[in-house]
């Protein structure tokens, strides 16, 4: 059994806070120095990418008290009780099993009487029978007639993963020959977003799959009316169009609304959940169940690293402990996740859900409030889009944001052109290759408001192309990182009683059970 000691009261956390402001990157990061650091300072991850932390505020020094820490904080030894089925959800009293659904790190797990590891797999084989037949023209719709899109209801991680996968992914499968089917997500209450996705969808050839983990979200089961509505009024029967994603507990399991339903259990959060059923569904409908096995694979590949106990080998761990560093000793309060690649735009979006709802707690595991500052704030968007609009701050604001950088040195599709010596692939490198060193070192000007402080760190990860295997990887790497940071900070990154109050608030609204300030605002959007 480990010990789960809050941050603030390990020995080695002590030390390394000694080490505040002990490296300048504008000093480390110039010349040979700058040179030795980028080759020497990189870690392989799965699937040929790296993690480079040349421009991270970390020197050796800053390392072994890193690793010290990862010692004292028992940071794989907690990953083993995790995966072996101790019940690490505490608030919720339940185990942490979506590892599982792409490969089998320790002992077999059994709970609910099943072994775990077998059950996700069964439903995986079970999703990929269903996605064969509906591409190959075995389940069609009520004409006969084959299914061409796929559209997703769902809402948080029962959207934003899997919608990231799906677009991560869509021009690669164009490209590769594996694309089957659009996909097309539904997920806000607001009523244009079903209706705009509806008057864009042939839906007499779309079948529906309706993900909720707990089968009780008011936005998911509103937008499921609104397209039974839709069907209904296509003359459709809803039930020939609709497959359900959910839990074996939840409201929606037992339903014959539905052609068919798959399964995930409580033991996955819905923002770690793209590698279950929920991510299966739509991904293997999509692109094949090939190519989903495929991006398993690739985060079964970086789990695997995740295990290891030396940080220069574990670069989940070595980004977490470093985030930390930078969270808790240098008091940097956010982080931005900027990825060169178009194709990863939704990618910061899902990296918001996974890191700020699994993270942002006040009080540790036991319910006891901590003395210090735990998840960041994570924002980004698509390099180099980014530069042209929030960079400003990065580079010239009052706050240092550490930046995490992630590019690949091949496009998806190939296109391109060269213009003035250079493709655009290589300028898209270039902008990267660019900003770590800008934005570290930066640049003296006796104009003031021209002048680069630099010394603002950043990380990046580096592969040759997005593909299947490397966005498992990828995926792998932050929810691991986001695992590793909760340990340090004896909270619990798997549950999210932080969204409940303002769901119970609409509903009084909406009864009209209200006063004071509440019904104000009531009345001034006129509900
Ligand atoms: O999959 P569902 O049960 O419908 O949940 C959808 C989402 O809503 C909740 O409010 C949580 O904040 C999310 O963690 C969850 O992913």
């Amino acid at each position: 059994m480990t010990n789960w000691k809050n941050l603030d009261t390990l020995d080695s956390y002590k030390a390394l806070k000694a080490c505040k402001g002990s490296v300048d990157l504008t000093t480390v990061m110039a010349g040979e120095s700058g040179a030795d650091r980028a080759k020497n300072y990189s870690v392989p991850m799965a699937e040929k990418l790296t993690y480079n932390f040349a421009a991270k505020e970390v020197d050796d020094t800053v390392l072994e008290k890193l690793a010290a820490l990862a010692k004292e904080a028992e940071l794989v030894d907690k990953f083993q009780e995790l995966y072996n089925g101790a019940v690490i959800n505490t608030g919720e009293n339940r185990l942490v099993l979506h590892q599982m659904t792409r490969g089998q790190l320790g002992e077999p797990v059994k709970a609910d009487g099943v072994d775990k590891r077998t059950f996700y797999v069964e439903q995986q084989n079970r999703i990929a029978e269903f996605a064969n037949k509906v591409h190959n023209g075995e389940i069609t719709n009520a004409a006969g007639e084959k299914f061409t899109t796929v559209v997703q209801i769902g809402i948080g991680g029962s959207d934003l993963g899997p919608r990231a996968m799906y677009l991560a992914l869509e021009n690669w499968a164009k490209k590769n020959g594996t694309f089957k089917m659009d996909a097309k997500f539904i997920s806000n209450v607001d009523p244009d977003d079903a209706a705009a996705v509806l008057a864009s969808t042939d839906v007499a050839h779309a079948i529906f799959v309706l993900v909720s983990k707990s089968g009780t979200t008011l936005e998911t089961l509103t937008n499921e009316s609104f397209v039974k509505d839709a069907l209904a009024k296509a003359g459709l029967d809803a039930s020939k169009h609709m497959i359900a994603v959910t839990s074996e507990t939840s409201p929606l399991a037992k339903s014959d609304d539905y052609l068919a339903a798959f399964f995930m259990d409580d033991y996955i959060g819905g923002r770690y959940s793209s590698t279950s059923a929920v991510g299966g569904a739509v991904l293997s409908l999509a692109f094949g169940p090939d190519v989903f096995a495929r991006f398993l694979n690739g985060a079964a590949a970086e789990d695997e690293t995740a295990k290891n106990t030396d940080i220069r080998k574990n670069p989940a761990m070595l980004d977490a402990l470093i985030g930390v560093y930078e969270r808790n000793v240098l008091g940097y309060p956010a982080t931005t996740v900027l990825p060169y690649s178009q194709a990863l735009s939704r990618f910061p979006a899902h990296l918001q859900q996974l890191d700020m709802e699994s993270n942002g707690k006040s009080v540790n595991r036991f319910g006891e409030p901590v003395d210090y500052p735990t998840g960041p704030v994570i924002f980004g968007e698509p390099g180099t889009n980014g530069q042209h609009s929030f960079y400003q701050l990065l580079h010239q604001g009052t706050d240092i944001v550490p930046l995490q950088f992630i590019a690949f040195k091949n496009s998806q599709i190939g296109t391109d052109v060269e213009i003035q010596g250079s493709t655009s692939q290589k300028k898209l490198c270039a902008n990267v290759a660019a900003q770590i060193v800008a934005f570290a070192c930066g640049k003296k000007d006796e104009n003031s408001n021209k002048n680069f402080k630099g010394g603002r760190p950043s990380s990046i990860i580096i592969g040759e192309q997005l593909d299947p295997e490397t966005l498992g990887a990828l995926l792998a790497h932050f929810e691991n990182k986001v695992m590793f940071q909760g340990f340090l900070w004896n909270i619990n990154s798997f549950d999210q009683e932080g969204v409940q109050l303002g769901k119970v608030l609409a509903k009084k609204v909406l009864a009209h059970e209200t006063d004071g300030a509440l019904k104000v605002f009531s009345d001034l959007l006129n509900i």
